[in-house]
């Protein structure tokens, strides 16, 4: 057996040996609190993110998922183990560094759309790159554009645009920069089903047009039939894994989880 073929196993690949993966999780455990209200959010988890691979990352409420996303984004700290962003070891990095590996190889879609209301959609896309002091590659933001479908919006601001097309703004931002890796946190949650569905067709064709790596967390298995593979949490462990899910093979797993007390929303 590979190590690729293994990537959720304990044995993890060696750092910089596997360069099929955009983003690793190696034995990452994540503790919140301590005495009774400890709470182990992540128990060993040793994960591979494939690059140019759209992923989603389903289990029950409180399985870990958000946690596990915020570990590997470097937006939290783990409590042990270790997450590499390519070859670049996230959890050694002190904090300026981790500022600039986040800005220069991470792109986030939130569930809240996260734009700034007095900038067009246009400036909204390229803030981060404004902000970092750099210049957008302008044939890579073209394509973004034409991809993303909002070339006759770039101008207007995000209360002139619908829900979908602000979350598509959000999309494009995170793109903009070619980022290593998309980490969407349910970013269909806001959004009724049409307007997710253009969500989610655009990071589907960031990633199969465009060859971008994107993780998406979701509650909904229509969503997570639009990912080349998904990633099954419980209790704070990968239990499992589907490749070309589709959303009734998705349901079915989920259903599995439905233990008395825990509803998989
Ligand atoms: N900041 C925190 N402090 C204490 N416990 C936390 C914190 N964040 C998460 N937890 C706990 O860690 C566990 C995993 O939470 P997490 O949010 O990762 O789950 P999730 O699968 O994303 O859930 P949901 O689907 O409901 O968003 C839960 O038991 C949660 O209560």
């Amino acid at each position: 057996m590979t190590d690729s073929a293994r990537s959720t196993s304990d044995a993890a690949p060696a750092p910089g040996a596997e360069e099929d993966f955009a983003a690793r999780a190696r034995r990452v455990s994540k503790v919140y609190g301590s005495g009774d209200a400890r709470v182990i959010a992540l128990d060993g988890v040793t994960v591979g993110i494939p690059r140019g691979r759209f992923t989603a990352v389903m289990g029950p409420s409180g399985s870990g998922k958000s946690t596990l996303m915020h570990c590997m984004a470097g937006l939290d700290a783990v409590t042990e183990g270790e997450v590499f962003i390519g070859d670049t070891e996230l959890t050694a990095l002190r904090d300026k560094q981790l500022t600039r590996l986040r800005r220069d190889k991470i792109g986030f879609v939130f569930q809240a759309f996260n734009l700034v209301p007095t900038l067009t959609a246009l400036e909204n896309i390229t803030l981060p790159m404004d902000i970092a002091g750099r210049r957008p590659d302008p044939e890579w933001l073209d394509r973004v554009v034409d991809t993303v479908g909002l070339r006759s919006r770039l101008g207007h601001r995000p209360a002139e645009l619908s829900g979908g097309q602000q979350q598509r703004v959000a999309c494009a931002r995170a793109l903009a920069s070619r980022p290593e890796i998309i980490f969407a946190d349910e970013p269909t949650g806001n959004l009724d089903s049409r307007s997710g569905a253009e969500v989610l067709a655009f990071l589907r064709d960031s990633v199969r047009e465009m060859g971008q790596t994107i993780v998406m967390v979701t509650h909904d298995p229509s969503a997570a039939a639009y990912a080349d593979q998904v990633l099954f949490l419980t209790d704070g462990q990968i239990v499992d894994t589907m490749a070309q899910p589709t959303a009734e093979r998705v349901l079915e797993r989920m259903k599995g989880f439905e233990l008395p007390g825990v509803t998989a929303r």
